[in-house]
C-alpha cells in the first residue's frame, strides 16, 4: 500500500477491538497530588503527531476558561520541547521552592503553569533526558506543584502516541481529552491513534480541534485551504468524536506565542466549542 493511502477499515477495526476493553490506569502509578492543593478536572490536550498545535490549543483553552472565571493550571507534560511558557510571556522566568513544594508560575491573567523550561538553568539548552528522569519530573510538576485550587489543569501532553504519551496518559487522573489534528494527508490515520490511545485508557475524548485548517485572505476575505481540504467531517464520521470547531492560520496568532503576548491579544470566543466541552 502507498504511504499515503489510507486503510481506514484497519483503523476502525483496530479502535473498535480495543474501545472499552482495558482497564483504567492500568500500569504505571497514579500521582497524587499534594494535600495543599486541590484540581477539580484533569484535561488532556493530545495530537497523534508533533507541530500541529497542541500547545495554541492548551492556551487557547486556558486563556479562555480563565477569562470565564475559571481557576486555571497548565502542566506543560511536552517535557522535551515546552512551548508555554513562552507563549504566556514567562520566557527566562524561574520557579523556587517552598519547602519541598515548587511555586508555580503564574501568567498576567492568573492561569499557574508548570514547564521544564521554568526549572532549566538556561531555556534554549535542549532536554536530553530518558525515561525515567522525564517520569520523575512529570511526577514533581503534577504531586510537588503547590498548584492551590484549580478548577481546571489542563496537561499540554507530548506530541504523538508513543511511550512517553502514554506513560503520561497513565500517570496524571485525565478526565478527557481534546485531540488537535491538522487537516493534512494521513491525517485520519494519525487521529486513528490519538483516538485509540485514549481508548486504551479508557478516557473519554471531547472532541477534536482541527488547526491551520484555513487562511482568510486580509484583502477580500476568501478562505484559502494551504494544507488542503478539512478532514474534519471524515475524522468526526468516522471515529463518533464531537466537532470542537476548525483554527484558521494566523501570523498575528504566531507573533504572540513568539512575543509572550498570546494572551492579552488572544480574541474573546475562540473555539467555544471546545472551550464548552471542558466545561460540560
Ligand atoms: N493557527 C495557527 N496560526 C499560526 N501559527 C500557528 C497556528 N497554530 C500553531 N502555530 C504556530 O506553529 C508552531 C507550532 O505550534 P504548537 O507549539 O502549538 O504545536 P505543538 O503541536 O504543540 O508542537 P510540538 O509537537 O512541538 O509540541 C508555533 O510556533 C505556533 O505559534
Amino acid at each position: 500500500m502507498a504511504e499515503n493511502d489510507i486503510d481506514r477499515d484497519a483503523i476502525k477495526d483496530e479502535v473498535d477491538q480495543i474501545f472499552g476493553n482495558r482497564p483504567k490506569h492500568e500500569g504505571p502509578e497514579l500521582y497524587q497530588v499534594n494535600d495543599q492543593s486541590s484540581i477539580k478536572h484533569v484535561i488532556g490536550v493530545i495530537s497523534g503527531k508533533g507541530g500541529v498545535g497542541k500547545s495554541l490549543v492548551t492556551g487557547i483553552l486556558a486563556t479562555e476558561l480563565a477569562r470565564k472565571g475559571h481557576k486555571v493550571g497548565i502542566l506543560d507534560a511536552d517535557i522535551t520541547g515546552p512551548s508555554i511558557p513562552k507563549m504566556f510571556g514567562l520566557s527566562g522566568l524561574h520557579v523556587f521552592g517552598q519547602g519541598d513544594k515548587i511555586i508555580p508560575a503564574q501568567s498576567k491573567g492568573g492561569i499557574k503553569i508548570m514547564s521544564t523550561n521554568l526549572v532549566l538553568e538556561n531555556e534554549n539548552d535542549p532536554v536530553l533526558w530518558r525515561g525515567p528522569m522525564l517520569m520523575g519530573a512529570l511526577k514533581q510538576f503534577y504531586e510537588d506543584t503547590l498548584w492551590g485550587d484549580i478548577d481546571y489543569l489542563l496537561v499540554d501532553m507530548p506530541p504523538g502516541t508513543g511511550d512517553v504519551a502514554l506513560t503520561v496518559f497513565q500517570s496524571l487522573p485525565i478526565e478527557g481529552v481534546v485531540i488537535v489534528s491538522s487537516p493534512q494527508d494521513l491525517v485520519q490515520v494519525i487521529v486513528g491513534k490519538a483516538v485509540k490511545m485514549a481508548a486504551m485508557m479508557n478516557v473519554p475524548v471531547l472532541g477534536v480541534v482541527e488547526n491551520m485548517s484555513y487562511m482568510e485572505c486580509p484583502e477580500c476575505g476568501h478562505k484559502l485551504e494551504p494544507f488542503g481540504p478539512s478532514h474534519l467531517q471524515e475524522i468526526v464520521d468516522e471515529f463518533k468524536v464531537a466537532d470542537l470547531g476548525r483554527i484558521p492560520i494566523d501570523p498575528k496568532v504566531a507573533a504572540s506565542c513568539d512575543a509572550g503576548t498570546f494572551e492579552s491579544e488572544l480574541p474573546e470566543g475562540f473555539i467555544p466549542e471546545a472551550v464548552s466541552a471542558v466545561e460540560a
